[in-house]
């Protein structure tokens, strides 16, 4: 007997209850059936061959051919009814597929007491920074640079300051790695030139570990506090990568090109008392009175007047500005060519493979 539409659904609300992962090959099979029994034959465009998950998906679907609509939709029932009702994860949307769970993710951006906060709010990716994240941290220094506030603080929420370049912006695009590339080429010139071009003082407050881009853009901070939690990992050469946000002129200039060699080239991570010690932070405290510590200086600090602290980090800045310009340019010219790369991409698969999930 055909399963009907009812047994259908109570399918897919059985799966949503599931409290075992079933794996990702199952998930993977209920995924194509769920969508032959709803729309048919595979109507996608092929995802890019880096976009692996999406790919994933597609070939379960596409691999179905033209088995008809009532039959995946059997296929489907009997599937969820094999599965042992103590199997965990559900998923959401789609069933049988795992999707991004809705979360406030991105950066949130709140202004008070003088000082526009710009908080990484991505917790359970460690504040891994997406395409996204980066055009919305372009808009808000825009904002920042001519709201009332004195001051502007960035800070991670969650145990990260932040893990850097979200790993899969290159993996899930979806025209291809050479099209991702040229895009976050022009991505990441704008988003260093919006901090190059910052008018007020700008202060990192390093709430824990700080990873590849939210490291080498402490160079463009005017001032860096950190927890002694926090640790400071440029890993490049791992990945395939070279320096970005002018850290390749700044780090050598902050701490001598020995020493940023050691960052910038190999890999060393720093604790928060080497990186100050280096010159990269200006402070550190304790993480028991971090918070507490540095919020009390900065609110002091964004009491003071705005105009002449305005007018002194011009007068700082001044004569690096075109220097700063074309470093980022340059570094951007050579990211992109290195994101396609055999090195980088076998650094990015291994580390989006690591646990894949779908
Ligand atoms: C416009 C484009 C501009 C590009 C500019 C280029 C910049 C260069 C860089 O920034 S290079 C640095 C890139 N970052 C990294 O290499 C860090 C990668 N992450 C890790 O090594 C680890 O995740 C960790 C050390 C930060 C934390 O390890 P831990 O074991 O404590 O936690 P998990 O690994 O389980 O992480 C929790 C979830 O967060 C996801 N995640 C963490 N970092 C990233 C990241 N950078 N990109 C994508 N996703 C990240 C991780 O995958 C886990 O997700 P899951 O729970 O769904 O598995």
């Amino acid at each position: 007997m055909e399963a009907s539409q009812k047994d259908f659904e109570n399918a897919m609300n059985q799966v949503k209850l599931l409290k075992k992962d079933p794996g990702n090959e199952v998930k993977l099979k209920l995924y194509a059936l769920y969508k032959q029994a709803t729309e048919g034959p595979c109507n996608m465009p092929k995802p890019g061959v880096f976009d692996f998950i999406n790919k994933a998906k597609w070939d379960a679907w596409n691999a179905l051919g033209s088995l008809p609509k009532e039959t995946a939709r059997q296929n489907y029932v009997d599937l969820v009814s094999s599965l042992s009702p103590s199997s965990e994860a559900s998923s959401q949307g789609e069933p049988g597929v795992h999707e991004k769970v809705p979360e406030s993710e991105g950066i949130v951006v709140t202004s008070e007491d003088g000082i526009t906060k710009i908080t990484f709010n991505r917790p359970t990716k460690k504040n891994a920074i997406t395409f996204q994240m980066y055009n919305q941290i372009i808009e808000a220094l825009k904002t920042a640079s001519t709201d009332n506030s004195a001051i502007t603080v960035f800070t991670g929420n969650g145990d990260y300051y932040s893990s850097g370049n979200d790993l899969t912006n290159f993996t899930s695009a979806a025209g291809g790695m050479e099209e991702a590339a040229k895009t976050g080429a022009v991505v990441l010139r704008n988003f260093v030139n919006s901090f190059i071009d910052f008018p007020k003082p700008l202060i990192a407050v390093v709430n824990g570990p700080a990873v590849g881009i939210s490291v080498t853009l402490l160079g463009m901070f005017d001032a860096v506090y950190a927890s002694d939690k926090a640790t400071f990992h440029t890993p490049f050469s791992s990945l395939g990568q070279t320096p970005e946000a002018c850290s390749s002129y700044t780090f050598p200039k902050i701490m001598g090109p020995a020493k940023a060699t050691e960052m910038l080239i190999f890999g060393k991570k720093l604790t928060a008392k080497e990186a100050w010690a280096q010159g990269l932070v200006t402070e550190v405290f304790p993480e028991s009175t971090f918070q507490q510590e540095v919020w009390t200086k900065l609110k002091r600090y964004a009491k003071l007047p705005p105009n002449a602290m305005r007018i002194s980090k011009e007068l700082i800045r001044k004569s690096e500005k075109e220097k700063l310009y074309a470093v980022n340019a340059e570094e951007c010219t050579t990211l992109q060519s290195k994101w396609l790369t055999e090195e980088c991409i076998n650094a990015i698969m291994s580390f989006v493979s690591r646990k894949a999930k779908l």
